[in-house]
């Protein structure tokens, strides 16, 4: 069965899932500029952190292969930084693109200073870097997946498991497989997997609308809930392990993730339900000490205030709308499930 794809790119030509437009309909729409993907990236056309800086840096590598007549690497250098700095400025929160940004610049400065490589094989080598983030995301997510699934039986000791996740993590916000959502597809895989309930993750519901698709879509069993029911749930269901995506997760294990993270781990430590996150090392900073420097980006009150162009809150309220919450390292009780392996959140290790 052909699985869901948030991205589709082939030799230049650039591709994505409008997300705004699900769970009604599948419409894929060129990317043919970084400009294009700043606006997608923005406007939450593609999302998630993995999926953002794999659109961000094949925008880059769409422009590139139209770049035929390369002079200068000089000019081209600075071109990707200019191009890599302005992708960074379309969501403060996730980290993905700012790491990417930087891993591609390095590159670039490597062969500005090497002699030996000219204009049009510095342009070819970054091209080649750029173009294989789709298969590297995927490679980690299948990894995070098997390394999730089985650390989760082994700590619960249930060889089917009652799982709850929060906000999009799946196809839809990676290059495919998801690095969360993977860890529920691997457990689905194995037969280990008894029920997942997924939360509606308000106010731009990632939950109800790409969730519940991806589980539909590929028959897993599953039951939507609002996110006000999750301790209810947690309690009626017995629910063994809570597993979420990450944003940006800080040196010391702190994470970053869709508002309303923080308060299903500290629900989670009431109820003596584990609590994972799943993320690549691409979403780990280790530049910053703890979630306290995390930058939390605030979206359109209109996010909470309509459903599509129906308005739904009482005209001239007041709004808070944070996209993220920090959920301290001590909550995080079954770890921090990579693809190199499931690690302590207090005992991360950089490279
Ligand atoms: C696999 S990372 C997905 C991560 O991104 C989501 O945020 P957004 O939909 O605003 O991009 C959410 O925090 C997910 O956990």
């Amino acid at each position: 069965m052909a699985t869901l794809l948030a991205i589709k790119y082939s030799a230049g030509q650039l591709e994505i899932l409008d997300q705004l437009q699900l769970p009604e309909s599948c419409i894929y729409i060129p990317i043919n500029n970084v400009q294009d993907a700043w606006a997608a990236i923005r406007e939450m056309k593609v999302r998630g952190a993995p999926a953002i800086a794999i659109v961000g840096c094949l925008s880059l590598a769409v422009e590139l292969r139209k770049l035929t007549d390369v002079e200068s690497k000089k000019d081209l250098n600075q071109m990707i930084k200019d191009k890599l700095d302005y992708l960074v400025s379309s969501r403060p929160t996730a980290v993905n693109m700012q790491l990417a940004a930087e891993a591609c610049v390095k590159l670039s400065s490597e062969l500005l200073e090497n002699d030996s490589v000219d204009a049009a094989a510095a342009r070819d080598a970054i091209l080649k870097h750029l173009e294989a983030m789709l298969e590297n995301d995927i490679a980690d997510n299948l990894a995070i997946g098997e390394y999730g699934a089985k650390d989760m039986v082994e700590k619960t000791g249930k060889s089917k498991l009652r799982v709850m996740t929060h906000c999009n993590t799946g196809s839809l916000a990676t290059a495919g497989y998801g690095t969360a959502l993977g860890v529920i597809r691997s457990l689905h895989k194995a037969n280990q997997l008894d029920h997942v309930y997924c939360t509606e993750t308000r106010p731009y519901n990632q939950g109800s609308r790409l969730t519940a698709f991806e589980l539909v879509y590929e028959k897993m069993p599953a039951t939507l809930i609002c996110d006000n029911m999750a301790a209810a749930a947690m309690k009626q269901f017995k629910i063994d392990a809570i597993i979420v995506g990450a944003d940006r997760v800080a040196a010391n294990g702190d994470t970053a993730n869709k508002i309303g993270t923080y308060q299903l781990a500290v629900l989670a430590k009431s109820h003596n339900v584990l609590f994972y996150v799943a993320a690549p090392f691409s979403s780990i900073d280790f530049e910053i000490p703890s979630g306290d420097s995390i930058p939390i980006e605030e979206r359109p009150h209109s996010e909470m205030t309509h459903t599509g162009s129906i308005r739904t809150a009482a005209a001239g309220i007041n709004c808070w709308n944070p996209g993220f919450d920090v959920t301290p390292s001590q909550l995080i009780t079954g770890g921090i499930v990579t693809e190199k392996g499931v690690f302590r959140a207090d005992q991360l290790e950089h490279d």
